[in-house]
């Protein structure tokens, strides 16, 4: 039910681009596409000879500047602040776009013996600079990679490439074979299913059907040299660790993922909602912990703070929670059943159609989390999502927010809990500053620098679901401590160049690990 309402009220009220990238709303408002680059370093150039032999195998391959910086545009605040102060982000590029996993081999192959860096482009809709650039080289374009090969009825697997829109996805599956796969970010209309399972994603309802690596069934990846393996393809299996998981949240690193099979589910036609007010964040995070361990799994379990119900809901006075499930009747009654059970004890009930409805309306526009906010030349709006143990996400929450407040010129800082589990659960914090136009980046990284504290100290996980990119890059060694290392080992092993996506998950941006050149 509230996945068949995702396709039928459509993804931001029908405004944006279908099977392709669509650009964030300040792109509008560029003009001209000079200036130096904001966030290349030393960009590898590609010769007239290797654009000769791309050419041949590629379908396409942009090269002009105007092309190349439209073409690498990307969600990320980090990139909107430098274009809208004049520096384009990545100008220095080729685009190749290919339509066949053939085509991806043999461009990797092309790039393999020139030593040429490849950044995966899909629908760029990520929020942390990953799919820039930094150094220049190809950009690998799969939007076209994007055929639904099949559907396994009796196992409900399918297999798709990697290019797919979410949107065409889910229609065609809801549509064509009455199934879903459940997986519904917020972005999934300008987002890809390779894209997903590359950046390690979660949906709206990942409580019911899981995150993106609970879904795959089986992948296959082309890696830095050209070559061709399929990974996973069983319900489990004890041979050894699980390979696929390397791929899955490698942000295009280790490989090109080109074709996945994906675990689907039954389209449900019942569902149910419920909404509650708590006093305080902490009574509300008590009765998400409460529902998670007494075994209920609602699809969707979203606690708001009172700035965020406010907005929301109308409700500034309350922490606003919203129970919501869909499925078989007897599971889902018996989900909402102990769910109102723990709300009855902990807080007061509220009209939670009305609160369904306005969700269900707002779910999918994009840039929500600067709704309420007077726009300025100086303002700049971001979101964080992390994860904490159930112990300490109350104070998570409290010094978060009062380290972000503390930061000159921020806004506010607010927070909802978004993707719950036994043992912990997603905070999804909002950030908006307003400052001088020269000071925006500053106040970013100041910003993001005290939030992270924050999360290292609590040995919490930088990112629930948007992934690491440029933007958590410089956090990334402290926060995974010694298992960096082992990050790094898998890095060298399979990309003894670093030609895939240099300069991401704060690995190295060098060529070749420590010389400039051969
Ligand atoms: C408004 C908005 C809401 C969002 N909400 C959510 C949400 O609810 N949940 C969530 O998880 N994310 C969310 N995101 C983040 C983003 O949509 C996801 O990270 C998405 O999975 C990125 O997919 P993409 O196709 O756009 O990939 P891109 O942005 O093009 O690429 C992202 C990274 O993945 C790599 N990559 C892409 N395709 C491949 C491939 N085939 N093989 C190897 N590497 C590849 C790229 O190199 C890059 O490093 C949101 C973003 C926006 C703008």
């Amino acid at each position: 039910m509230i996945s068949k309402e995702a396709i039928k009220r459509g993804y931001n009220r029908g405004n944006y681009v279908v099977g392709a990238h669509t650009p964030p709303a300040y792109a509008a408002t560029l003009t001209g596409t000079g200036g130096e680059a904001g966030l290349q370093r030393d960009p590898v150039r590609v010769s007239d000879a290797q654009l000769d032999s791309l050419r041949h195998v590629a379908d396409n391959v942009l090269t002009a500047t105007g092309d190349v910086v439209a073409w690498t545009r990307d969600w990320w605040a980090g990139s909107m602040v430098s274009e809208t102060g004049g520096k384009p982000a990545t100008p220095h590029a080729v685009i190749v776009a290919v339509s066949s996993v053939e085509q991806v081999q043999a461009v990797m192959r092309i790039a393999h013996a020139a030593a040429i860096p490849v950044t995966v482009s899909a629908g760029r809709s990520n929020v942390t600079g990953a799919a820039l650039p930094v150094r220049g080289g190809i950009v690998l374009d799969v939007c076209q990679l994007n055929k639904l090969i099949g559907v396994d009825r009796d196992s409900q697997i399918v297999d798709v490439e990697a290019g797919m829109f979410g949107d065409v996805f889910e229609e065609t599956i809801q549509k064509e074979y009455g199934l879903t796969m459940g997986h519904w970010p917020s972005s999934f209309g300008i987002s890809t299913v390779g894209g997903w399972a590359a950046c390690r994603g979660a949906g709206q309802l990942s409580t019911r059907y899981g995150k993106i690596e609970d879904m795959v069934f089986g992948m296959d990846v082309v890696l830095a040299d050209g070559s061709l393996v399929t990974v996973g393809g069983y319900s489990r299996a004890a041979v050894g660790p699980d390979l696929q998981q390397l791929f899955i949240g490698s942000e295009g690193t280790l490989g090109v993922i080109v074709r996945l099979r994906l675990k689907l589910h039954r389209l449900p036609d019942y569902g149910r909602a419920i909404a509650y007010g708590f006093k305080t964040f902490a009574i509300g995070l008590d009765a998400c912990r409460e529902i998670m361990q007494r075994g209920a799994n609602p699809a969707a379990l979203r606690l708001y703070d009172e700035l965020e119900s406010g907005v929301q809901f109308n409700r500034p006075d309350l922490n606003v929670l919203l129970v919501a499930d869909e499925g078989a009747r007897q599971m889902v009654d018996a989900v909402m059943q102990i769910s109102e059970g723990v709300c009855e004890e902990l807080g007061e009930k509220l009209d939670g159609e009305a609160i369904f409805e306005r969700w269900l309306e707002t779910r999918y526009l994009t840039g929500k989390s600067a709704e309420g906010f007077k726009r300025s030349p100086g303002f700049v709006a971001d979101t964080l999502e992390m994860s904490g143990r159930w112990s300490d996400l109350s104070a998570i929450y409290d010094e978060v927010v009062a380290a972000v407040n503390a930061v000159p010129g921020t806004l506010a800082g607010s927070a909802h809990q978004s993707h719950a589990y036994v043992d912990g659960a997603c905070l999804y914090f909002s950030l908006r500053g307003d400052v001088a136009v020269e000071q925006r980046a500053t106040w970013y990284r100041t910003a993001w620098d005290a939030a992270n504290a924050v999360l290292i100290k609590y040995n919490a996980a930088l990112s629930h679901h948007h992934g690491v990119g440029l933007l958590r890059a410089p956090y990334m060694q402290e926060s995974l401590g010694g298992a960096f290392n082992l990050m790094l080992a898998v890095k060298r092993q399979l990309d003894p160049q670093n030609l895939l996506n240099p300069g991401k998950l704060g690995l190295s941006d060098q060529r070749f690990y420590g010389q400039e050149d051969r």
